[in-house]
């Protein structure tokens, strides 16, 4: 029989990404998500008789950081749970580059969640699972949602859809692997500023092809220059119209053809 239980996890790109403010260790965000359509992983739930949980997928970290473990043990404690991945293994075909500023991992934790409240019918609410998956990874509560475009605000537990057409994007990953946190570091110590409130509120409410049009790659993410004080050899791939997602390294630009 066909197996039914297989999910598609996008990609995503912050069209921009400005910092708002502090909160403690953090840095509160104001950015619009757009997910990536021609970029996902697969995940499925396929029948085995292994008996122990079981993630299978080209990952570069160990089971213990893995985003899907993760979410697993928020929600093994629910009636069913347990017993339903004794029973089933997780597999994960990656397409989506790691360290790529894509969201892969937190992609994956969220279509997990998604797939397991339905499989062991658990019936959880959107709002209550993003809950559960912004203690996973920040951005973890956007792919929760499957919005095509939202603004995305707070530490990344804030999504509201963005109402526009879905946009062809394009990416290409650097083999460079920038290390989210080094680059929020060097942020706030060399490179700090927050967007004013009548800034924000104009980006939230224009489109995301008109912000492009508008901004340059540094103006359109705060964390650029970051990431290029600690990885000059960044610059060899600016060009154009393109763009730099969340903390790196991926660029991006809209396809305009069709
Ligand atoms: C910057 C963004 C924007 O989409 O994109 P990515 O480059 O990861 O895709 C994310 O918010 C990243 O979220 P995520 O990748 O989950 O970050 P985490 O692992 O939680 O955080 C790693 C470290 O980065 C810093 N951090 C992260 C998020 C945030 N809003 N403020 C921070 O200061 C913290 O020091 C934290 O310890
Ligand atoms: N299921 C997963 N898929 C991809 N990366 C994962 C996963 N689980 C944990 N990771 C780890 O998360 C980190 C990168 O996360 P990822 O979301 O892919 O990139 P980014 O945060 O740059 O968008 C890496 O340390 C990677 O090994």
């Amino acid at each position: 029989m066909k197996n039914e239980m297989i999910e598609k996890s996008y990609a995503k790109v912050n069209i921009f990404l400005k910092i708002a403010d502090k909160r403690e260790n953090y840095h509160e965000l104001v950015s619009r998500f757009v997910r990536v359509h021609n970029l996902y992983d697969i995940i499925s739930f396929v029948k085995s008789s292994r008996k122990a949980i079981t993630i299978i997928g080209d990952f570069g970290c160990e089971i213990n950081s893995n985003t899907v473990y993760k979410a697993y043990n928020l929600i093994k404690h629910f009636y069913g749970v347990e017993e339903f991945f004794l029973n089933h293994e997780i597999k994960i075909e990656k397409n989506i580059p790691e360290f790529a500023g894509l969201g892969g991992g937190s992609s994956n934790a969220a279509t997990f969640l998604i797939m397991a409240n339905k499989y062991c019918k658990l019936n959880l609410s959107k709002d209550e699972l993003s809950k559960i998956g912004s203690q996973v990874g920040a951005d973890v509560p956007f792919f929760i949602y499957e919005y095509d475009s939202a603004n995305v605000t707070g530490i990344g537990e804030i999504v509201e859809k963005f109402d526009e057409e879905i946009l062809d994007i394009k990416t290409i990953t650097p083999k460079i692997k920038c290390n989210t946190g080094e680059i929020f570091k060097i942020f706030r110590e060399k490179f700090y500023k927050q967007i004013s409130k009548d800034e924000a509120k104009k980006l939230l409410d224009m489109k995301s092809t008109d912000i492009l049009k508008e901004l340059d790659i540094k103006q359109a993410n705060d964390l650029y220059e970051s990431a290029l004080s600690l990885y000059p050899q960044l610059s060899d791939y600016e060009k154009k119209d393109w763009f730099f997602s969340g903390s790196g390294s991926s660029f991006f630009r809209i396809n305009y053809g069709k």
